[in-house]
Formats: C-alpha cells, structure tokens, sequence
C-alpha cells in the first residue's frame, strides 16, 4: 500500500510562518531553513534531506529575490516551477513552505503584488520603502562580487530578513555557491544570529556538470559546451595531485583556457584561499579554492572545487 505523505503547510506571509516556527520552538522541536529560489533539483533535495537529519522541523522558503539581480540580469526570466517544487517538498516530508509573494516593504507608488521594482537599478527609491541593508564588506568582494557587486549585499539582507522570520536553529546552504556560504557564516557571526550556517556537498548530474536551476536555460549544444568547468576543474585537481602543476597561475591556465575552448566566455577563473577568499601563492599550503564563473550564451555558471 502507498504510504501518504501530509503536504507542507504554505506559508506566504511573515507573520503566519514565524508563529508556526515558535509554536515548534516550544513544543521543544529544534528548526532548520532551507533558502531557495525554488525550481528544485537534487542539489537542493539532498540540503532538505540534510535538514531533515540535523533538525525535528524543516522549513524551506522559496523566493526569488529581487535585491540580488541587477537590471541587465535575468531576474525576468529566472525559471519557476511551483507545482513540481510542492510535489518534490511533500515527497521529501518537508513541515512548512514560506513562499512570500513579496517581502520588501513598498512605498506609496510602488506596484501592487510584485516585488520586482526592488531590482537593483531598476527604478527610483520609492518613499517610504525599503531602505536598509547588509554588506559584509571584505568578502563580498572578489569572485561573483567583481562582476555582481549588488549580489551578496542582496542575499545578505533576505538571509537575514528569513532569518528574523523563520526563527531557525539552523541553516542549510550548498556549497556550489562557496562564496555565498561564507558570506553569510561571515554574516551570522557578526551580526550574533543565534543561527548555525552549515554548508553541504555539490550535486552534480551523472556527467559532471553541477546541478543549477539555470541549466534550464542552456540549449543542448551549450549544455555539452558547459560540461567543460566540471571537466577542466577535475583536471586541475589531477594536475595538483601528480605536481605536474601547483602554481596558481599554471591552474589558472589550464582551467579557463580549456572553458574559452569549449566556447564559453569565462568571467573568472580564480584560485584562492579557502577561508579568506584571498589569492594565494602555493597550493600546498593551505586549503585552496579553485572557483569558476563563465556563461555559456546568456547562461551565467558557477563551479568550484576545494582542494585540501
Ligand atoms: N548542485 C548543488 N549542490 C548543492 N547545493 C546546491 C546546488 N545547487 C544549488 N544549491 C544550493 O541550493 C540553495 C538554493 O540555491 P538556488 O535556489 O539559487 O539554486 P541554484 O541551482 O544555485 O540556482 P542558480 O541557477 O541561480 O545558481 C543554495 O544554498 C545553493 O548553494
Ligand atoms: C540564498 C538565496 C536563497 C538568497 O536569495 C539564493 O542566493 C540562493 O538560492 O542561493
Ligand atoms: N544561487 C545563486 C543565486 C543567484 O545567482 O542569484
């Protein structure tokens, strides 16, 4: 006989999910949050499955966040898929789905139901909105900063803002988006958010490629082409193990000359402390991050491969 799972309870105002994450706290439930932007695949179920193990309470908030797009940005055409998302949360037991329509305060012209004018450039600041954020100013910088400087200020401030509404023990986040990771550990410390950020493995698909909700808006023939920053970060940690190349530039090389061949235009190819996010001179050193960023068509991608 087919066992029922219960839906998650739907959340998609403040005020709802966060007396249901305080009722749990004093049922004596301890509670995780899974951010998403939704349209999920593997990556994010194997963070739910996490969750699941770490905490008695998991929820997962869906949001599509304006505050870290900028208007040249695909926030537009960012893919969404509510119905499949619910049907893969309640196979997975999820307790609750927060999935606001908006969450910034609006000023007084400001369109109804959407939270779309709070992309970054996109309009005059509307009076009376929305006006406060977080910047963790060192490590915001290099990588996805140099090219997305709006981006983690945005995430920063919706993580936060989840945070202070869902109330939770625990945090989940992969580590794909390494860089985002320490941001907001970097975040969470400073600001004393009585919140552990913890960070799970890449999934990838069967040959490689990391899983991404953009992958979506690859067409096939790029999709193949993409294939080339798993397969060249690969090599680079091959290249280390045999020393037949350790010098951050020699793997800067071989990395993003093999993506440009592929067809891909490489933003960055940047090999660098694993805690600092600062360049360094040796690979044997220290924990070394070899992060990626290159965009196949209008696809923008991230990869990265830690080597200890
Ligand atoms: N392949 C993956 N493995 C593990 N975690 C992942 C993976 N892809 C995304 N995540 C994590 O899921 C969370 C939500 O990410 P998000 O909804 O932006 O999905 P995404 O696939 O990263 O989307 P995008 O295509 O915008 O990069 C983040 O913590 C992100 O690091
Ligand atoms: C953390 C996050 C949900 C904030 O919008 C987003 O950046 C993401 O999905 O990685
Ligand atoms: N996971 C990354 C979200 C973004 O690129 O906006």
């Amino acid at each position: 006989m087919a066992t029922e799972t219960a839906q998650p309870r739907v959340f998609t105002d403040a005020n709802g999910i966060r007396q249901f994450s305080r009722d749990q706290r004093k049922s004596g439930n301890r509670i995780a949050l899974v951010p998403t932007m939704g349209y999920l695949h593997e990556g994010h179920l194997s963070l739910i499955k996490a969750a699941r193990d770490m905490a008695d309470i998991v929820i997962v908030s869906i949001y599509v966040n304006p505050t870290q797009f900028a208007q040249h940005e695909d926030f537009g055409v960012y893919p969404r898929d509510e119905e499949g998302d619910m049907r893969k949360l309640t196979s997975l037991g999820v307790n609750a789905v927060f999935a606001p329509l908006r969450l910034y305060a609006s000023g007084s012209s400001a369109a109804a139901g959407s939270d779309a004018g709070n992309v970054v450039g996109a309009g005059e600041h509307q009076k009376g909105a929305h006006e406060t954020f977080i910047q963790v100013e060192q490590l915001q910088q290099p990588l996805c900063g140099k090219s997305r400087p709006h981006f983690f200020r945005g995430v920063a401030t919706v993580v936060a803002k989840l945070f202070n509404i869902t109330e939770p023990d625990i945090a989940i986040f992969g580590r794909k988006d390494y860089q985002q990771l320490l941001v907001l550990q970097r975040m969470a410390r400073d600001l004393d958010f009585a919140v552990e950020v913890v960070g799970m493995p890449i999934m990838r698909e069967e040959d490689g490629l990391a899983m991404s909700s953009r992958n979506a808006l690859l067409s096939s023939d790029n999709r193949q082409k993409a294939l080339s920053i798993s397969q060249s970060l690969q090599w680079a940690r091959k290249m280390v193990e045999d020393r037949s190349a350790v010098s951050p530039s020699e793997l800067h090389d071989a990395v993003a000359s093999r993506i440009a061949a592929a067809g891909g235009r490489v933003d960055y190819v940047e090999v660098v402390d694993g805690s600092s996010l600062e360049k360094i001179q040796d690979v044997t050193k220290q924990p070394t991050l070899i992060a990626v960023a290159a965009c196949f068509g209008s696809v923008r991608l991230i990869d990265n491969i830690e080597l200890s």
